[in-house]
């Protein structure tokens, strides 16, 4: 169960290599449209297997809809959704039956259940994500409906930074790169990595464009908060950053601070929240994956047996996992831009009202 959940309550099921993933989404008010086409393409954005610069296995990612919607329109009772798995090849995965990659899951979830799905992870593996974006794509839509967009890009590939930060050219690009003119050297730098039997990190932004002022409860349920938990949950998220993040540590007050004037804030370092509650400036994260923890580079680790072992690793896995890591953050953040919205509509007469009228 996801931890923002107040009023939207969201899980997955599944593993990589079962026999199918989903998700149940709990909450959405009735009568939302419900675009089929569009949550499928969104899917088709994440999917695995479109370039080179992402995992060989490739899946359709076909979702289907079970429950929760009526004539194209949400009914206000539990969403559930299904996407099977079709590429599983479990049989590549037999050489980590009895080993831990390091820098994944195996080592913790052996330690803490006794027992591991050792084909692709799991539970563990990133699959899941799929059933994260087809949730998220309905919150989109219920955002939609109040013109708020959320979008995001690759800003930093292997400490290859963007200069220009264009959500447009993201949308064009196979690596959802931000900057044009960094997106090559950005490129080679992933299939550098690849041919070298490694991987890469990278830096997704996520901007959320046109939140309301006053969305986030203040003390313990702060949008930032909860905006960096749920990134935090996606698989090899290590760091997040809202607005200038770290950068605020070591600037003035003078320099931090956004002035206000009538139209609104002069600049936006505080990444559109403050105290816990939106500004009703764009809203801005920073979201730091660490790279892919299956290399092919022979690497040195421990058997279920605890025996010192060099192995190599073989499967089907991203070079960069922030490429397509960056489309689910997407979907988590308009997750919690909707239970925020939801939430106040319970606690505002002026959101009630609109609500019911
Ligand atoms: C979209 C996406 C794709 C990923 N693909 C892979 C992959 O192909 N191989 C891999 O080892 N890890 C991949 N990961 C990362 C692992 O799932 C993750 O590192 C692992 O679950 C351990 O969790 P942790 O890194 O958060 O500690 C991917 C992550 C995301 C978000
Ligand atoms: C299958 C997907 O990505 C997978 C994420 C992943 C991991 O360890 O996170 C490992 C690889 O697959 P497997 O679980 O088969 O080893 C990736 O291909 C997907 O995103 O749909």
């Amino acid at each position: 169960m996801n931890s923002f959940g107040q009023k939207l309550k969201f899980s997955t099921f599944g593993e990589s290599h079962g026999v199918a993933i989903g998700c149940l989404l709990d909450g959405v008010p009735a009568g939302l449209c419900i675009d089929e086409t569009y949550i499928q393409n969104e899917l088709d954005r994440r999917k695995p297997g479109k370039t080179e610069f992402e995992t060989a296995r490739k899946e359709e990612d076909k979702v289907e809809i079970l429950s929760g919607v009526f004539e194209g329109k949400s009914t206000g009772t539990p969403i559930a959704m299904v996407i099977y798995n079709t590429n599983q090849k479990s049989k590549d995965y037999s050489n980590i039956k009895d080993v831990f990659r390091p820098g994944h899951a195996d080592f913790t979830y052996f330690y803490k259940y006794g027992i591991r799905d050792y084909r692709g992870g799991g539970r563990s593996s990133a699959r899941e994500t799929a059933a994260r974006v087809a949730a998220g794509a309905i919150a989109k839509l219920m955002l939609k409906e109040l013109n708020i967009e959320v979008l995001s890009g690759i800003c930093e590939v292997d400490g290859i930074k963007s200069e220009q930060l264009d959500y447009e050219a993201a949308k064009k690009s196979v690596i959802y790169a931000l900057d044009a003119g960094k997106e090559q050297e950005q490129k080679d730098a992933i299939i550098r990595a690849k041919n070298d039997h490694d991987s890469v990190g990278g830096v997704s932004r996520v901007l959320v464009k046109g939140a309301p002022k006053g969305l986030g409860q203040p003390l313990y349920y702060k949008l930032d908060a909860i905006l960096a938990d749920a990134m935090m949950g996606i698989n090899a998220v290590k760091a997040v950053e809202i607005g200038d993040g770290v950068l605020s540590a070591s600037v003035k007050g003078s320099q931090n601070n956004d002035a206000i004037r009538t139209n609104g804030f002069v600049t936006n370092h505080s990444g559109g929240i403050l105290g816990g509650i939106s500004n009703g400036e764009d809203i801005v994260m920073n979201v730091y994956f660490k790279p892919t923890p299956s290399i092919f580079k022979e690497q040195k680790t421990v058997t279920t047996k605890n025996e010192e072992v060099d192995f190599s690793l073989k499967g089907r896995h991203d070079p960069c996992v922030a490429i397509r890591g960056t489309i689910v953050c997407e979907a988590m953040a308009a997750l919690v831009i909707a239970d925020m919205l939801l939430l106040n509509m319970g606690s505002y007469m002026e959101g009630v009202l609109k609500y019911y009228k």
